[in-house]
């Protein structure tokens, strides 16, 4: 059911290239997904509702959601799932508030100061996953920082749903309609992003799109990266779990199933320095995988390349492994599990200790579930407030502070052969380079 690596002994120096990933990349995908985005941004909403009938297989006369369609949804949501959603709204919330910026002025000299500003994007197109299954919960993970970063206008938009007359799921627009968000599209996959980046006659234009979504929705992210914002490429969900002897082999069965739950091309790596646990893990999976309602998806994604056991010879070498492989969630089930997590450099979310389950965080912890996949927790970070916002620079000398600069600013200007930025600045002073240089405040 799942491959193993044995990397007792010595570690490969290329530990990024033999570590289990699946076939089907991000870069794979970019050509898939190029007519596609060509398409929306030529033809517009034509477009969007024949690619919604080609991979949605539902027709569809609009792709925006009536107003009250969303209000419908939310007075016939079950109460104990409103209940629910209220309380991750209520634990993101606290968190996401405190992500928050104040604007910062320095001081560099006597009359010249930096100030920066924290500026939100104007508007968001909010990504909310809908193929396999339905993601109410990242509506709650998307609008809640972008509420907290002060985000004007917020648009999000969801796959239509065939079992829905071609709406968004009905749980989705009734989190929408909770969190106060009133624009919402019925529109999946790489044609959402692409709606997004370059408006139609029915949406206008986001300057950043934000998000979870499949292969085909992390690669439009890339494409159309620059024309958009983008927060990470937050494609199909990885965890890995590093683990000692003391791991209990049904809690680590338990969480690499929850998370190949999610996609055939889902990732669940195990890293032990027991082999004995790996054996105990092995000899969990196919039990809790049949019983489980999405056990065809699950062992798909468990036996694919992407999944595997990893046996190493230390902690200090499971860290190695796990830092090069930059999971999207990282579970510590280890002996002082507090101080193995502090070591991490490289996950997008760390989950400490034997009750801090990845699914705890996908619904409930308080911390975000839009996280990097596919390696680049090395360089990215998950959703967050920070995501939506901008710092702006404001530069503000006086004549006098100028002129502290002048002199180090010409002979710099000179140093790069770009002599007119000095000039710019003798311009002020007679063509003169001012006698005053400030070298300290
Ligand atoms: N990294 C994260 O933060 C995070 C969080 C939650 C979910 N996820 C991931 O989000 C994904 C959700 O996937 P999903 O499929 O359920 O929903 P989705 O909304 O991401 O994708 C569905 C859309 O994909 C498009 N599509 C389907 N097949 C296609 C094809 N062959 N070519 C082009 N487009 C195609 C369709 O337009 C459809 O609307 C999973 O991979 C899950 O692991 C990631
Ligand atoms: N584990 C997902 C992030 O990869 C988030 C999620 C939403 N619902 C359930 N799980
Ligand atoms: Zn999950």
């Amino acid at each position: 059911m799942i491959s193993r690596i044995d990397m007792r002994g010595s570690l490969p120096e290329d530990l990024r290239d033999v570590l289990p990933r699946a076939e089907l990349d991000v870069e794979a995908a970019l050509e898939k997904v190029r007519p596609i985005c060509d398409d929306v941004r030529h033809r517009g909403a034509a477009a969007v509702r024949e690619l919604t009938a080609k991979f949605d297989g539902v027709e569809i006369a609009t792709t925006r959601v009536p107003a009250e369609v969303l209000e419908q949804a939310l007075a016939e949501l079950d109460p104990k799932i409103r209940a629910a959603l209220e309380e991750s709204i209520r634990r993101a919330r606290l968190v996401h508030r405190d992500q928050r910026r104040t604007d910062a002025t320095t001081q560099v000299v006597p009359g010249g100061t930096v100030t920066e500003r924290w500026v939100p994007v104007d508007r968001v197109g909010l990504y909310v996953p809908g193929g396999r299954a339905v993601y109410p919960s990242s509506v709650v993970m998307n609008v809640v920082p972008a509420q907290e970063a002060g985000v004007g206008s917020l648009a999000v938009s969801s796959p239509a749903q065939k079992a829905f007359g071609g709406l968004p799921h009905p749980t989705i627009m009734a989190a929408c309609a909770l969190l106060g968000v009133d624009e919402v599209y019925s529109v999946g996959g790489a044609q959402a992003v692409a709606m997004f980046a370059y408006g139609t006659e029915e949406c206008a234009p986001a300057t950043m799109v934000t998000g979870p979504g499949n292969i085909w929705v992390a690669a439009a992210k890339r494409l159309l990266k620059g024309r958009i914002g983008i927060d990470s490429e937050a494609g199909p969900t990885e965890i890995a779990i590093l683990a000692d002897e003391t791991a209990d082999p049904v809690h680590v069965a338990a969480d690499l199933i929850s998370q190949a739950e999610h996609d055939t091309i889902a990732a669940a790596v195990l890293v032990t320095t027991s082999p004995e646990l790996a054996d105990a893990v092995e000899k969990e999976l196919p039990g809790q995988v049949s019983a489980t309602k999405h056990s065809e998806r699950i062992a798909e994604a468990l036996g694919g390349r992407q999944s595997g056991i990893v046996l190493v010879s230390s902690i200090d070498d499971g860290l190695k492994v796990v830092d090069a492989y930059a999971a999207e969630h990282l579970e510590i089930h280890t002996a002082d599990a507090a101080a193995v997590a502090a070591r991490v450099r490289n996950a997008g979310a760390v989950f400490v200790g034997p009750y801090a389950p990845v699914s705890l965080g996908d619904y409930l912890a308080g911390s975000n579930h839009v996280l990097p996949t596919g390696g680049c927790a090395c360089h990215s970070s998950g959703l967050s407030v920070q995501s939506f916002l901008r710092g702006i620079h404001v530069v503000d000398y006086t004549r006098d502070a100028l002129a502290g600069a002048a002199a180090h600013v010409s002979v710099l200007a000179d140093a790069e052969d770009l002599p007119a930025h000095g000039a710019a600045i003798r311009a002020r002073f007679d063509w003169q380079v001012p006698a005053t240089t400030e070298t300290s405040d």
